[in-house]
């Protein structure tokens, strides 16, 4: 197999799209099927991609995630896949999307934490879904405010200036004895976990968390808790660095991963210990698990 690539420089987008002879927001849809094919659905085989363009020019992929042995809303859905691949490659905004199938309710409702997400536009690429789409644009995409009209969202629970998913904001969390040079692997990892955990999207609980990973060849990966103004979408921060995982580990399987770092707040009233180390002994079981809490 391709080692699979989940991020799309803006030179490598035009001139992919200049050889089709479309523009880069036409390319869009042609990118969902080899995307498809970076799916790991062992228990539906229902493949979805998703592809993103964002802000600064760059294309994102995104895929859906189960995890057989476990109940299914531990799942990632390529919707989700594709915000946290924005969030980990520092993308401020998405403004358009093409995706396999229509998007569910879960996902309409994930992307809410997205500002002024009534305004991004997604094209449904089965033909089945919204060929002829009478809210459609001449171009063939939809706003996401029309597929979710009366929507909840970020702007029911918090200030308006409250920084959302894909803005810049620092939980300010520190480790009391973290050693701040030593670049032995453990040390890096509960470094990598801190930052992400600083990183992390969760202002309805106020319980931010970070998860690092090593894999067996001692490349590490992050990911950080995401939450959703209805709660139960929200994605939890092993998923997000698999994601990290599955978009820069070159493909492999979940066995080697043999390392994990959690960090959450030791008070926390929503912690992801337990489900953490129940997912990751699920899907390795012979990774080491350690969790630190930060203040
Ligand atoms: O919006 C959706 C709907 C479903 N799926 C995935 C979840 C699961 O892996 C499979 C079947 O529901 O499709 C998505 O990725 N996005
Ligand atoms: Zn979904």
């Amino acid at each position: 197999m391709d080692k699979p690539t989940f991020v799309i420089s803006p030179k490598e987008a035009e001139s992919a799209a200049n050889q089709l002879g479309v523009s880069v927001l036409q390319l869009l849809p042609s990118l969902v099927n080899p995307a498809k094919s970076f799916a790991r659905p062992p228990i539906s085989k229902f493949h979805v991609g998703a592809v993103g363009l964002g802000s600064s020019g760059r294309i994102f992929l995104g895929v859906n995630v189960e995890f057989p042995g476990l109940p299914l809303h531990h799942s990632i859905h390529a919707e989700q896949f594709l915000v946290t691949n924005l969030t980990l490659n520092d993308e401020r905004h998405l403004r358009h999307f093409a995706v396999s199938a229509a998007p569910c309710g879960h996902c309409r409702q994930f992307l809410q934490e997205i500002r002024d997400a009534s305004e991004i536009r997604l094209v449904i690429t089965d033909p089945n879904a919204a060929a002829a789409d009478p809210d459609a644009d001449s171009d063939g995409f939809l706003r996401l405010g029309s597929i979710l009209p009366h929507r909840f969202g970020p702007e029911d629970l918090l200030d308006r200036d409250f920084p959302l998913i894909l803005e810049r904001h620092d939980n300010n969390l520190a480790i009391s004895d973290l050693d701040p040079i030593s670049n032995g692997n453990a040390a890096e990892l509960k470094r990598t976990a801190l930052a992400a955990a600083n990183r992390s999207y969760a202002p309805y609980s106020l319980c931010p968390s970070g998860v690092a990973l090593v894999d067996c060849d001692g490349k590490v990966y992050r990911g950080w808790y995401m939450e959703s103004a209805a709660y139960n979408p929200s994605l939890g921060p092993v998923q997000a660095a698999l994601v990290d995982y599955i978009a820069n580990g070159g493909g492999g399987g979940y066995e080697r991963i043999v390392g994990a770092v959690l960090v959450e707040k030791e008070d926390a009233v929503v912690r992801q210990e337990h489900t953490a180390r129940l997912l990751l002994q699920m899907i390795s079981p012979k990774c080491d698990f350690i969790v630190y809490n930060c203040h």
